[in-house]
């Protein structure tokens, strides 16, 4: 290939059923239609066992999606390594849980855990939450207190109280042995803690006020908070809620993060996890005035980040992915692009790389800032600004690869609203149309695919049956989350007719596109990387 060979990820954008409820097909798009119909054209797995996570029932996500496409395998993800270290029992053998341990019961303090709760196998999950909770008390901790962020985005979108009521549950039962255990604070995902990629701070600062120091709005309990705020702001959904804390009788917070105390932030993923460990990790720190910072020991569950190591402690080991495609390709001395908007730039610059958080050797990161408006409001977001940096780029003839993502289907996906998702998807299609000209003229070839399905699913669905999911006055429910769709996957090339991809390869996934990346810029990809999906014989 002469010219560069550039890979565009249409962050959640599946191939669905084609009906009322999927954005991606009711979207006008004739630039994705013309390379479907004309260019080799083949669909991805982008989900469950094929992206590394436990069963096929896990949708995909963007870190397992970018860490397989630029990985080149499937590796066990942290969803599945986190059950795997909980039913062998290692997690609670490991330096990190004894520690935590050791601290609260030396000092009394409570030891706290912060995350997700829900079961969307993302960032999370509830049981493993439980399961941790649980061997506390058989461990004879005294007091633990939950931080709870509410999903909505990679479960129903007001499924909260479900999980609520499963928490109270299980910290009741131990409260019957004169432990303890109870609920400190909270607030939906996408209003406290977990902003990512420092878009947001905040969000993160928020969360700390709640979490770390007491302060905010009071709730007796977490079933009053979601009730209450949901009250207040009909049609709010649950990652929208505002944050909150728990009070006692005294209508004083039950439980502030003190000196002495113990905090496991218990999501698995790191994207979202990063900024707030740093919050309880830097020993200076600037994004926002923290106040005294308590001396806690903090672990997460993995280890967020590989090249910060940060944290320092964390109770499962996370995947190690090593030669990666970028590794791979800075060693051949083959300069790269990645670019990005700000909520998806560090999908291929972080998670493609394999969790690592530094440019390597002839890379060029690019950052688009995002808006931090609601994105239904704006569903373009910056697709356009992001393909006029990656034109510039590709003209000035520095950049041998070239990787980017529009994060619009997946962004808009997760508001629940259709008519902007259908937005979303024609902004993305209307860069499509000014990227082909481009690499016709450069005379490279541009592989366009997706992380997982989200767009293409705007409405619930029945389990069982497939039929769209209605309310007591007929009318969809809207989905937040992404899906199991499996993904698009075109090439153009239109200085190499030849290719084609290979017909007989039956059950490729995202874990292909890396070996075929090679396989266009003339390597030959390692033995161990899944194989191009290209046919060898031209
Ligand atoms: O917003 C996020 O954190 C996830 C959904 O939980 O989406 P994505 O995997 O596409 O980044
Ligand atoms: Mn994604
Ligand atoms: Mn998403």
């Amino acid at each position: 290939m002469k010219g560069p060979v550039v890979v565009a990820v249409m962050d959640g954008v599946g191939i669905g059923a084609r009906d009322d409820g999927d954005a991606v097909h009711l979207a006008r798009t004739p630039s994705l239609d013309w390379l479907i119909a004309e260019a080799p054209f083949r669909l991805l797995r982008a989900h469950g066992t094929a992206v590394g996570l436990p069963s096929d029932d896990d949708m995909g996500n963007s870190e397992v999606g970018h860490n397989a496409l630029g990985a080149g395998r499937v590796f066990d993800q942290g969803a599945k390594l986190v059950n795997a270290a909980i039913e062998s029992g290692k997690l609670f053998e490991g330096d990190a849980w004894r520690s935590a341990i050791a601290r609260v019961k030396q000092t009394g303090q409570p030891l706290h855990f912060l995350g997700l709760l829900s079961d969307g196998n993302v960032h999370s999950h509830i049981e493993h939450l439980f399961a941790l909770i649980r061997r506390a008390a058989q461990e004879g901790v005294q007091n633990v207190r939950v931080h709870a962020l509410l999903d909505g985005r990679d479960v129903p979108e007001t499924s909260a109280l479900t999980y609520v009521e499963m928490l109270e549950k299980v910290l009741a039962e131990i409260r019957t042995s004169g432990k303890d255990y109870r609920v400190a604070s909270g607030g939906g995902r996408m209003k406290v803690t977990m902003d990512r990629y420092e878009a947001d701070w905040p969000m993160v600062e928020r969360g700390w006020k709640h979490h770390v120091r007491g302060e905010g709005r009071g709730f007796r309990s977490l079933g009053d908070a979601v009730e209450t705020l949901r009250a207040e702001t009909p049609g709010v959904i649950d990652q929208n809620l505002p944050g909150f804390v728990i009070v006692g009788d005294d209508g004083e917070p039950v439980g502030r993060i003190e000196d002495g105390a113990a905090v496991i932030l218990f999501n698995f993923r790191g994207d979202r996890a990063v900024e707030i460990s740093r919050a309880f990790e830097e020993a200076t720190f600037t994004k926002f005035d923290r106040g005294a910072k308590p001396d806690v020991f903090f672990a997460g569950m993995m280890q967020y980040d590989g090249d910060l190591k940060l944290p320092a402690h964390f109770l499962v080991p996370p995947p190690e992915i090593e030669r990666t495609l970028s590794e791979h390709l800075a060693a051949n001395g083959v300069t790269q692009l990645a670019i990005s908007e700000t909520q998806k730039f560090g999908h291929v610059t972080y998670f493609w790389n394999g969790n690592r958080s530094e440019a390597l050797a002839g890379e060029t990161w690019i950052e688009v800032p995002s808006d931090t408006r609601p994105f239904e409001e704006r569903p373009w977001m910056k697709a356009a600004e992001i393909t006029d940096q990656l034109i510039d780029q590709l003209r000035t003839g520095k950049h041998r690869h070239a990787r980017l993502n529009w994060a619009n289907g997946d962004m808009v996906g997760h508001t629940g609203v259709r008519e902007p998702a259908i937005v979303a998807v024609e902004s993305v299609d209307l860069q499509i149309g000014r990227l082909l000209p481009v690499i016709k003229e450069l005379q490279g070839a541009l592989l366009i695919t997706a992380d997982h399905g989200n767009a293409d699913e705007m409405y619930e669905r029945d389990k069982k049956t497939g039929a769209i999911q209605r309310d007591e006055h007929g009318r969809p429910k809207a989905k937040t989350s992404h899906t199991l769709n499996p993904v698009p996957c075109c090439l153009y090339a239109p200085s190499a007719p030849e290719l084609r991809f290979d017909e007989t390869m039956k059950n490729a996934g995202l874990a292909n596109v890396a070996a075929t990346v090679l396989h266009l810029l003339g390597f030959a990809a390692p033995a161990d990387y899944l194989p191009s999906l290209l046919t060898t014989s031209e």
